[in-house]
């Protein structure tokens, strides 16, 4: 399987978190690796793989030329010192954790600026919080590869601050820097750090790193700790406020339990010598293993009863029930090895590391209960390299803290838990800047390495795209007699449906806890975890959604992707991304480069799909918005900009060309017949198709206080969240927004930061809206006060003031690149225009249906969709595909 062959250079990390230490010195982030990306065009032109605004904006001001087309500007509050690697070297790995600033665009800024002077978000003086865009990345080594793990640092120039740095871009050499290292390598290590990059090694203590690792994770990742039974992960979502105490235990070489009563405050209250280095020790003498992987795999096809006494051994094969003792339990670790005249050679390998793994782990369980109960616990945080994901061990952790606290107290494990030294060594660095972060500042991104960037790429080749029969799934019914401007309209959807043979890989669920289930060689440990942890995305800018009517108790996705959902989602993304690439390849020209990075991109996304099919919680908990969302971030990882840009363009100009008769139909009616055709046009706009039934349909009650309640009271400010370009904004959207307009409401258009299929971005709206101004006078009126048709034409309104002005039409991005929305993590200039906004309306499938349909707001809501998936219409609404939503919600009917 793909995702786990570690031979796959897709896979080879190197670059942005992830794991890989074979790929030193040749990924990189375009500029450290010096290697071909930075002589590939379209890179040069796009973020990478940030679908969320990275710059404090806050006090930016323009220096030179305001005639400019692209003035510099500049943000004084954009630090520049910002710490940049930690270490914590262990006895078996090396953990290092890094950051890595991100620079945005001045072209984006541009519209930014204007964008947050007109909501008055330049105001006052200095954040709240230290500036942070950039990345936070993860990456291990073996310590016996020390080599490796220096040539990395000095590769990618981590020890001078990264590329980036002033005394890189100087070519300076700064003599005395100074890393923060944990873990007993920081001593053993210090002189060969000095005599290879020339930095010295900053020691802190290492129990101190790891409750500091520890406490920022459970701070700041919404899915950073799960409990595991059965082979059942569930993530587990930590009250803030309800933190402390707990118990950490750290389960290295050896095993130490630490008392956390606070930030800075704990307590090592125990520990065991019997730890990892026993297992890893013990079961290398016994099994001639050369790793800890190879002996902890071994475990996986092991059977501990040839080895272990079980209480059905001592009672005749019964269950010692008095004592609450089944007959499988372990009586006595290694039993048998007493009584029979066998050596160790008449013992299988496998055998003996289960038995190994389980009377240490259970022994480790034990312990910490008994910690727990001493200072009255009830949760125990387990992390520390003996655990790496490997879910028997977890397993038997838990079993024993159930077994023993009679379910009371919780064994949890965390995502990070090889990081959590090297986290906290971080951390003490004096402005390193996390300490203020809040959990929706944070976006964690699984990039597959971009092995492009001078790798080969391996695996079979997609095929010659152009061969693959394309079919039209697009079926155009009945008009319903008076919306003749769709008729204009009909152009041809072509879709290619070929499936990517990317096989289904088994269940790893262990099934059971007294003997794990066998599958396969696969052991998703350390091995495979490189998958597991990504890079995290610090975006000071994100915002929770004001509006948001309880934001602890949101959830963006509507359905759970269980196993089956997986499945089937699996194959829809499976089969679509033939057409996908082959339509990223044409908005990249069709050159032989997007042709690699097409292939490449096809075999990450599959690898991708392919890791969560065998673990659906492997990247934390996963809904469908994360998988789409995967999907455009691995495009963007793959530098393909904006795949859907010239199809985009077109059906904007097709749509654009019929708007004028559109709106002479629509004045032609009177206002109650005009909503309900806006309202269809909406909708029918959102798959361009239509003859289909309502499921939910409220817009009798919509059309009352629109129209029989507007009169005393007309809205506001309604949010627009617009869906796709072409007919669904132009036709459907922007028509709507008029009539908004034209009731005296304030309309903001909401659209994406980032492209995401054909969804029309933030960047691209004010030109559609000052065109379709040209045929529309209350349009015109609108955007001209607001400034849109200036920022079409490339211009900032510079004569704004920085207080907020009242403007009738404007629009923000939403600080996503997705087709859904997750109202916890926003644009802070969405978040400052929903503060006035009375009505929000969400459009399309991604922000209505597969997120947000149950979402409860504070305002009028009303979601349209139309539902463009059978199964999902069944399930949701015991519908058909091609039905349609309007779900009115208001407030005062909550
Ligand atoms: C990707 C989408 C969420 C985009 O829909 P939109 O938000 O544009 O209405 C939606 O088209 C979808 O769920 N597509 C997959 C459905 C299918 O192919 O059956
Ligand atoms: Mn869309």
């Amino acid at each position: 399987m793909a995702a786990n062959n570690n031979s796959d250079p897709i896979l080879d990390e190197g670059g942005e978190g992830g794991v890989k230490h074979e790929a030193v010195g040749e990924a990189g982030e375009g500029k450290g690796g010096g290697g071909a990306a930075a002589t590939q065009a379209p890179a040069a032109m796009l973020p990478r793989s940030g679908s969320r605004p990275q710059l404090d904006l806050s006090g930016a001001a323009i220096h030179g030329n305001l005639e400019d087309r692209n003035p510099t500007i500049l943000l004084p509050n954009q630090s520049d010192d910002i710490s940049h690697l930690a270490l914590d070297i262990g006895g078996s790995l090396i953990k290092l954790v890094y950051f890595s600033r991100h620079a945005e665009h001045s072209s984006e800024d541009k519209r930014k600026l204007s964008t947050k002077r007109r909501l008055g978000m330049l105001n006052g003086g200095r954040r709240s919080y230290p500036v942070l865009g950039g990345r936070l990345h993860f990456v291990k080594f073996e310590t016996g590869k020390l080599n490796e793990c220096l040539d990395f640092i000095s590769s990618k120039q981590l020890h001078r601050g990264g590329v980036d740095s002033p005394s890189w871009r100087s070519g300076a050499q700064p003599d005395n820097i100074v890393i923060k290292a944990t873990g007993g390598g920081a001593f053993k290590y210090a002189d060969l750090f000095k005599e290879r990059l020339g930095v010295s090694l900053e020691k802190e203590d290492e129990m101190d790193c790891l409750v500091a690792g520890a406490n920022f994770l459970l701070k700041s990742i919404r899915h950073e700790a799960f409990t595991h039974m059965d082979g059942q992960k569930e993530y587990v979502q930590i009250d803030q406020n309800d933190l402390f105490p707990f118990l950490l235990v750290n389960v290295g070489s050896g095993v130490s339990i630490i008392k956390v009563d606070g930030h800075g405050k704990f307590q090592r209250v125990s520990g065991t010598n019997v730890g990892g280095g026993t297992y890893w020790g013990l079961g290398r003498l016994m099994t001639k293993c050369k790793s800890f992987d190879e002996l902890l795999e071994l475990s996986q096809r092991g059977d501990n009863s040839t080895i272990d006494m079980l209480v059905g051994d001592i009672y005749g094969g019964l269950d010692y029930s008095k004592i609450g003792l089944s007959a499988s339990t372990i009586a006595s670790s290694f039993g048998k090895t007493i009584s029979d005249d066998k050596e160790l050679s008449d013992y299988r390998p496998e055998d003996i590391s289960l038995s190994l793994l389980r009377m240490i782990s259970y022994n480790i369980g034990q312990i910490s209960y008994l910690n727990a109960l001493r200072y009255g616990l009830k949760r125990i945080f387990f992390g520390g390299f003996f655990i790496r994901g490997h879910a028997y061990t977890m397993d038997t952790i838990s079993f024993a803290v159930n077994f023993w606290s009679k379910g009371e107290a919780k064994a949890m494990f965390l995502r990070h838990e090889g990081f959590l030294g090297a986290l906290g060594a971080f951390m003490s660095y004096e402005k390193h800047g996390l300490d203020d972060l809040r959990i929706h500042h944070l976006v964690e991104r699984f990039p597959m390495g971009a092995p492009y960037v001078g790798g080969k790429i391996h695996g079979p080749p997609l095929g010659d795209l152009n061969e693959k029969a394309s079919t039209s799934t697009l079926d155009h019914g009945n008009l319903n007699g008076f919306i003749s401007w769709m008729e204009k309209f009909v152009q041809k959807g072509t879709q290619i449906t070929a499936p990517v043979p990317v096989g289904f890989p088994v269940t790893t669920g262990m099934g059971g806890f007294e003997r794990p289930t066998a599958k396969g060689d696969i052991l998703r440990s350390d091995a495979s975890a490189a998958l597991n942890v990504g890079v995290l995305h610090l975006v000071p800018t994100l915002d929770v959604f004001p509006l948001l009517e309880d934001p602890k108790m949101y959830e963006p996705n509507t359905i759970d992707l269980d196993l089956n959902e997986y499945k089937y989602w699996f194959k829809i993304l499976s089969d679509h991304l033939p057409d996908l690439v082959d339509k990223a390849v044409a908005s990249e020209g069709g050159t032989d480069d997007a042709k690699r990075r097409g292939d490449a991109f096809a075999h990450a996304f599959s690898a991708h799909l392919a890791r969560l099919m065998e673990e659906p919680a492997a990247y934390g908990k996963f809904g469908l918005a994360n998988l789409l969302e995967l999907r455009e971030e691995c495009l963007r990882e793959f530098q393909f900009v904006d795949a859907y840009v010239s199809i985009k363009q077109r059906e904007n100009e097709a749509s654009l060309a019929v708007l004028p008769d559109l709106l002479m139909e629509l004045d032609s009616m009177n206002e109650e017949a005009r909503l309900l055709a806006l309202i269809e046009g909406v909708l029918a706009a959102n798959i361009f198709d239509w003859g289909s039934r309502a499921c939910i349909d409220d817009f009798d009650m919509f059309k009352k206080r629109m129209l029989a309640d507007k009169k005393g009271q007309p809205y506001k400010r309604a949010l627009l969240f617009v869906d796709n370009s072409g007919a669904d904004v132009v036709l459907g959207m922007i028509p709507l927004a008029r009539e908004l307009l034209r009731n005296g409401t304030e309309v903001v258009l909401v659209a994406n930061s980032l492209p995401a299929l054909n969804d029309v971005t933030a960047n691209e709206l004010p030109g559609i809206v000052a065109e379709a101004a040209k045929h529309c006078g209350i349009l015109r009126k609108a955007a001209e006060a607001g400034g849109l048709i200036f920022d079409a034409m490339a211009g900032i309104q510079d004569d704004l003031k920085d207080e907020p002005v009242s403007v009738p039409l404007m629009v923000v991005e939403n600080g996503c690149g997705s087709p859904c929305i997750d109202f916890r993590q926003v644009s802070s200039e969405l978040a400052a225009a929903a503060k006035d906004a009375d009505l929000l309306i969400l459009e399309g499938m991604g922000r209505s249906l597969h997120t947000n349909l149950n979402a409860r707001f504070k305002c009028d809501t009303l979601k349209l969709a139309m539902v463009k998936n059978q199964r999902l219409a069944e399930k949701l609404f015991n519908g058909n595909i091609y039905d349609c939503i309007c779900k009115f919600e208001p407030v005062h009917l909550t």
